[in-house]
């Protein structure tokens, strides 16, 4: 199986941002626009406006995912959402092991296994989420480090999960910087983590497995990107919060 036959899913990770109000507006001026995708299209909102999404998107080509999701399945940990309340909304993919959420809120590998874990378990869709900082780039440790990450979270997930996790490569130095990973960087660490998945599931795991970038991918530079042999779709941050930017990504995505 090679590129053509894997799922290409763009993803817009809208962090913190919109209103419930702006959020309609934003899905209005969407679904039109992305309406002949010929690529999957994920909008991961945040908590308060996964019920809207969820609702205005219904019928559409739109599918939802939550930007995180709390491993116990209920309890005493207040502000936590579990994988059970974003499955009962209607909820499809959640993002598990953000740069920021290990950044600025103390994340680690092993929370971002049981995340993962707990996300599978209730049947949703991850967009596991690796990638180095500069530090580490310049230290010369990216491979590394990313086989590590993607090893750890993906810790007793089944070859069978499989089909419903995607990796989304994402250099901590690229996001919210405007500066991109060339498409060599993308594909370099991309095939990279190809080679980690083949090795912990086999060929066939691994070639079927979406594979996206993110980090300052835009209008501009997506199609580059995306041409890449193991770059099969990205994680949007900005450029997702604009539905004409979202919709070039997406149509680029659809080539
Ligand atoms: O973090 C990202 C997506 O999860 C990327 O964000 P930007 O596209 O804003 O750089």
């Amino acid at each position: 199986m090679d590129k053509a036959n894997r799922k290409a899913i763009i993803a817009g990770n809208w962090k913190m941002n919109k209103t419930a109000t702006e959020a309609v507006e934003l899905i209005d001026a969407l679904i039109p626009a992305v309406k002949d995708a010929n690529c999957e299209v994920v909008i991961c909102t945040p908590f308060t406006t996964l019920v809207t999404a969820v609702e205005k998107t219904k019928g559409t080509n739109i599918h939802v995912g939550a930007e995180n999701v709390h491993f116990e399945k209920s309890g005493a940990f207040t502000g936590e959402i579990s994988a059970d309340m974003l499955v009962d909304l209607g909820v499809e993919y959640v993002i598990t092991g953000h740069s920021e959420r290990r950044q600025y809120f103390a994340e680690t590998d092993e929370t971002v296994n049981k995340r993962t874990l707990a996300a599978l378990n209730a049947g949703l869709k991850v967009l596991v989420c690796v990638g180095e900082n500069l530090t580490q780039r310049e230290q010369g440790v990216t491979e590394e480090l990313v086989r590590m990450q993607t090893k750890i979270a993906l810790n007793g997930v089944t070859a069978e999960q499989m089909a419903n996790v995607v990796i989304a490569y994402e250099p901590v130095w690229a996001i919210g910087t405007g500066k991109t990973a060339t498409s060599d960087q993308a594909q370099e660490v991309c095939a990279a983590i190809r080679k980690v998945l083949g090795e912990l599931y086999g060929e066939a795991v691994a070639k079927a497995t979406t594979i996206q970038y993110g980090g300052s991918m835009n209008a501009g530079n997506a199609e580059e990107l995306l041409g890449k042999p193991d770059v099969d779709g990205g994680l949007i941050g900005g450029a997702s919060l604009k539905a004409d930017a979202f919709a070039t990504i997406v149509a680029a995505a659809s080539k």
